[in-house]
């Protein structure tokens, strides 16, 4: 992780009339100090509470971790604005009817099972939807009124956020788009993130989504109490998997505009609540820290692998990881399955078949998956919970033993799958269990696995596989 101070304070002219997310510059590193500012001269030099702020903009703090974390953990940026945060009327309780947001799993809003779960994509809404509302919880575990848990959600939307932002007091968003790109406002500046590349919006960072592109589908997980972090390198040395450069932060952005009705949207204990005001949440001219919205574009991983024999753990992939206070033990690590080369000789090279006591949830955002011929589809999900077995399907297993030992190197490509693996056992929101795209066949896939088992120990031939016979 980069700490040193950023030398250099990047700006942005203010141009609230055509934004253009195109050519959009930004800060690059992993939590790294930055500065920014829109117009030139509004950072405060020298202190950042200063008795009156450069153009007269109020000074407000916005604080990731505790005052008191480690210096190595803790987050925090001065943001200076045109009005502080705080101007709003009182929050009120949005209707719950519509809500399918959940923070803390107990028995009352979710249930458990150690089945294999597959979900179909969820189809684009007919009627107009924008992110907030097009987003529903799948699974989760733990609470976010206790700092410590996860939750996973899905979006399927079609019109951009109007008038309005959305604010998480809850945890971060890791979003994964697997559809259409997203333009996200922050109070830190603006960010685009197409399908392939993934956006973290730390807890409490207001933000708004508009859809260039239409309709958008995608992923967010959700971590209580902590933030990503790069995962260590171990023996693997310095260099590989995501480089802190690669992840890009946005520069100072603002509109000073009038906006009656302006309506801010908080999370908060998974419950939404709505509050009005009259001015743009956007309208930080100039900040300085170490907590901020960034994008990461997920061709940039530099994946290692198997170079002899055996297929290598999929921790090999992590791009971030979510700690809890066990080393080793991941709240929530964001795995891929990225374009590779497999080279191993005399191996399995598919996913092994496993049980883990960690729980995999998977996403597919392009191609298909090297453990599964069919069924896990684009803008699909599967969970496989906590000693749950799974691996590759009948299709994939067979077609692999047919291929057999003399497989040269082989490239996977146009593909790119990932995993958001916790140690906490999800429990799962009815409403994804209930779904009309849940795969309710699932289990299928694995039911054609036949035994290859012979006594006398003689390995089982390709004819064998092909013409579904076995010699006794
Ligand atoms: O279950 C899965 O498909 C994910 C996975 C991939 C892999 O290469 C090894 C283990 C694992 O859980
Ligand atoms: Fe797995």
């Amino acid at each position: 992780m980069d700490d040193h101070q950023q030398p250099v304070i990047k700006t942005n002219g203010p141009d609230s009339s055509s934004p253009s997310f195109a050519d959009l510059q930004y800060q690059s590193g992993f939590h790294n100090h930055f500065s920014s500012e829109a117009l030139p001269g509004a950072l405060p030099y020298g202190q950042s509470s200063p008795l009156l702020c450069p153009y007269g903009l109020y000074a407000e703090q916005i604080s990731g971790t505790s005052f008191t974390s480690p210096r190595k953990l803790n987050h925090r940026t001065w943001l200076y604005r045109v009005k502080p945060s705080v101007t709003h009327e009182p929050f009120k309780p949005l209707e719950p009817s519509h809500r399918k947001l959940v923070s803390e799993f107990t028995d009352s809003n979710s249930s458990t099972t150690p089945t294999q779960l597959r979900w179909k994509p969820v189809d684009i809404p007919e009627t107009p939807t924008d992110f907030v509302e097009g987003l529903y919880t799948v699974c989760g575990a733990g609470s976010s009124f206790l700092r410590h848990g996860f939750a996973i959600h899905m979006y399927t939307a079609n019109k951009s956020m109007d008038n309005c932002a959305f604010c998480n007091a809850d945890g971060d968003f890791l979003i994964v788009p697997q559809t259409g790109r997203l333009w996200i406002t922050t109070e830190c500046g603006k960010l685009q993130v197409s399908p392939g590349e993934i956006a973290v919006l730390p807890q409490g960072f207001r933000f708004a989504v508009d859809l260039p592109d239409g309709p958008s589908r995608g992923y967010v997980a959700e971590v209580f109490g902590t933030h990503f972090q790069l995962p260590d390198l171990g023996p693997i040395g310095a260099n590989g998997l995501a480089a802190p450069r690669d992840f890009l932060v946005p520069i100072a952005w603002f509109e000073d505009s009038y906006c009656p009705g302006y309506i801010i949207t908080q999370k908060f204990g998974g419950e939404l609540f709505t509050a009005k005001q009259e001015f743009s949440p956007f309208n930080v001219v100039a900040w300085h820290g170490n907590y901020a919205p960034y994008k990461y574009d997920l061709t940039t991983f530099c994946p290692f692998n198997t170079v002899l024999f055996d297929h290598g753990d999929p921790s090999i992939n992590t791009v971030l990881t979510a700690p809890t206070d066990k080393p080793g033990v991941a709240l929530l690590d964001f795995v891929i399955f990225p374009p590779r080369w497999l080279v191993a000789e005399h191996t399995f090279r598919p996913p092994y078949y496993h049980r883990n006591c960690m729980s995999e949830f998977m996403g597919l955002i392009y191609g298909g998956y090297e453990a599964k011929a069919d069924g896990f589809l684009p803008g699909g999900a599967s969970l496989h919970s906590c000693m749950t077995p799974h691996g590759p399907d009948t299709k994939t297993y067979e077609a692999t033993i047919a291929r057999g030992n003399e497989a040269g190197p082989s490239r996977i490509s146009d593909t790119l799958a990932f995993m958001f693996e916790s140690c906490l056992i999800p429990r799962i929101c009815p409403w994804a269990l209930e779904s009309p795209f849940i795969d309710s066949d699932y289990y299928q896939c694995w039911i054609g696995l036949r035994s290859h088992f012979t006594r006398d120990g003689a390995s089982a031939k390709e004819g064998d596989i092909q013409n579904g016979e076995k010699e006794d």
